[in-house]
């Protein structure tokens, strides 16, 4: 596997403080990359900047051995790295399938103009993207939603209508930060098993923030481990669950002591996120 997201000596400064200092990484190809760590360790952060939301104060990020250091989002976004999209209040009127359907015209700049000038083309355009959305709903077997309001959707529903808009685009890279906040294992279990099948049936490579150390330990290989701005480790999820250096970075931030390591099937003395 090549490296295709490469961070290299990275940070980012807001006033004097470090929120990421001198931070090296990469992602492979391929891969399901979890990113954890206590929080304020800088993961959103750096997500930030990977997605051209934020640019780095130094440091470079390659895409493809290709510097995009600074880059803004829409760059980013043609060159397949993206992060799910909320789902913006303007759109939760909208059914889900007009939701999908938004993304690429949203993203392309389709404008009123060219459904002027070309009404013809743009029907059968339209026509073409109607065709892929309903694939992306079979996808995701949610064709039942389709007429749904977005605005109506559980927590769950709408973070698989946030996946399922990362597939109306040429998505290589998706960037996801905590899907599994607010959403219930029935619907977290639907969610990881559409991440597994975009990653070996599409060969989507997913970069994945989570607490939840169960969804981690489901579905990230490598995990890397962040503290204080900068790598701590980067590892199998039963070698950073077993880092003496990783719980004390997890305890020692944490007065209250409830941030923690554990899976639900892990070892006692170990804590859960
Ligand atoms: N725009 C900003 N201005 C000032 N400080 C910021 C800004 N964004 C983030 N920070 C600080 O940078 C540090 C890292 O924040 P960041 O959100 O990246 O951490 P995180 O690891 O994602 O945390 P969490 O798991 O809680 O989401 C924090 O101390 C945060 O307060």
């Amino acid at each position: 596997m090549s490296a295709i997201i490469e961070v290299e000596s990275v940070s980012k400064r807001f006033g004097g403080f470090h929120a990421v200092d001198d931070c090296t990484l990469s992602v492979e190809e391929g891969s399901v990359t979890g990113l954890i760590g206590p929080n304020g360790a800088g993961k959103s952060t750096l997500f930030n900047m990977v997605a051209g939301n934020l640019a780095p104060t130094s440091g470079t990020i390659r895409v493809d051995g290709e510097d995009v250091t600074g880059l803004p989002a829409h760059s980013l976004f043609s060159r397949g790295v993206l992060r799910t999209f909320q789902i913006a209040h303007e759109f939760s009127h909208m059914s889900v399938t007009e939701n999908l359907m938004m993304v690429p015209e949203h993203q392309h700049g389709e404008s009123l103009f060219s459904a002027w000038l070309r009404p013809g083309r743009v029907a059968r355009e339209e026509a073409e993207i109607h065709r892929e959305a309903d694939e992306v709903l079979d996808f995701l077997k949610i064709t039942h939603l389709r007429n749904e309001r977005a605005g109506n959707l559980s927590g769950g529903q709408k973070k698989l209508l946030e996946l399922g808009r990362t597939m109306m685009t040429n998505a290589r890279v998706v960037l996801l930060d905590e899907i599994a906040a607010g959403v219930n294992r029935t619907l977290l279990n639907d969610l990881a098993a559409n991440i597994e099948r975009l990653n070996t049936e599409r060969g989507y490579t997913f970069f994945v923030i989570e607490h939840d150390m169960d969804l981690i330990a489901r579905l990230c290989d490598p995990v890397i481990v962040m503290a204080a701005g900068t790598v701590m480790t980067k590892g199998h999820i039963t070698d950073i669950q077993n880092n003496p250096a990783v719980i004390e970075a997890y305890f020692g931030g944490s007065p209250t002591g409830n941030a923690t390591v554990e899976t639900e099937a892990g070892d006692a003395g170990h804590v859960s996120a």
